[in-house]
C-alpha cells in the first residue's frame, strides 16, 4: 500500500481477448473506503475486478493493488496478491463437503499457515467478526443463504486483506438479509479495509449511500449520482 491508496489505476485500458472493454481508466480507492460499482450487464464490471485481482493482465498505463505493480505481476505473484485481497464472488463458493471450520482452515493452510493453535484462533476470530462463531461445526447446506454469505466474507477476511472485492454479494438474498450483508461490509470498511462492491441492486445502494463508480460506454465514471 502506498500511503492511504489501496487501488490505483492510471490511464489503463482493459481488454478481454484483445477486445477493448474499458479505456483510459483512472481510479483510486483509499483505505477504509466503501465504493459501489455499477453498470449494465456486459459493461465491464467483472473485467475491472479481474484487473485488480490479477486475472486479466494489465498492459497499458499504470496500476497498483496494495504494494503490487499490476503491470509487473508475474504468475508467481498472483497467489500473494490475492492474499492481500478478500474475494467475495459467486463462483468462489464454499466447499460443500466440509464444515465451516474446515472451509476456513483449508484457505489458511493453502496460504501458508502451519501453527494449529493460530489456525484455530484465526478461524474463530473471523467467524466472531461475522456473527457466526456458533456455526463452526455446521456444513454449508445447514446454513441459510445469508449465513453462507457471511462465511464467504469470513473466509475473505482470513489474511487481513487491504481490500475486499465483492461481485453481487447480495444477488440471491432477500431484502432484509441483503441489508445485513451490506451492513457487515460497511462495518468492515470502517475498520480500515477498503470494500468495492459490484451490484445491479439500486435499492440497496440507496439504502447505503456511498461513492458510486459506473462502467458506461467503455469508460469508468466516478462519483455518479443515481437518478
Ligand atoms: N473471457 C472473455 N472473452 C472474451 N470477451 C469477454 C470475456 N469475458 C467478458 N467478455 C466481454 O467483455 C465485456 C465486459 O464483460 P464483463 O463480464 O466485464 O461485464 P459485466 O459488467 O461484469 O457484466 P455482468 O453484469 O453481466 O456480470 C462484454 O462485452 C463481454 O462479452
Amino acid at each position: 500500500m502506498i500511503g492511504n491508496t489501496v487501488i490505483s489505476l492510471q490511464n489503463t485500458d482493459i481488454f478481454q481477448q484483445k477486445h477493448l472493454v474499458l479505456s483510459d481508466v483512472n481510479l483510486t480507492i483509499n483505505k477504509g473506503e466503501f465504493v459501489w460499482l455499477i453498470g449494465q450487464t456486459g459493461s465491464g464490471k467483472s473485467s475491472l475486478l479481474k484487473i485488480i485481482y490479477g486475472d486479466l493482465h494489465l498492459t497499458t498505463g499504470e496500476g497498483h493493488a496494495g504494494s503490487y505493480d499490476l503491470k509487473k505481476l508475474a504468475n508467481k505473484d498472483i497467489p500473494f496478491l490475492r492474499r492481500k485481497l478478500g474475494i467475495v464472488f459467486q463462483d468462489f463458493q464454499l466447499l460443500s463437503d466440509r464444515t465451516v471450520e474446515k472451509n476456513l482452515e483449508f484457505v489458511l493452510k493453502a496460504t501458508g499457515w502451519k501453527d494449529k493453535t493460530k489456525i484455530n484462533e484465526r478461524t474463530r476470530d473471523v467467524l466472531e467478526k461475522v456473527g457466526l462463531r456458533s456455526k463452526l461445526k455446521k456444513m454449508p447446506h445447514e446454513l441459510s443463504g445469508g449465513e453462507q454469505q457471511r462465511v464467504v466474507i469470513a473466509r475473505a477476511l482470513l489474511n487481513e486483506p487491504e481490500l475486499i472485492l465483492a461481485d453481487e454479494p447480495t444477488g440471491n438474498l432477500d431484502p432484509d438479509t441483503s441489508e445485513e450483508i451490506v451492513m457487515l461490509l460497511k462495518q468492515i470498511s470502517m475498520g480500515g479495509t477498503a470494500v468495492l462492491v459490484a451490484t445491479h441492486d439500486y435499492h440497496i445502494i440507496r439504502t447505503f449511500p456511498s461513492r458510486i463508480i459506473k462502467c458506461e460506454n467503455g469508460k469508468i465514471l466516478d462519483n455518479v449520482q443515481l437518478v
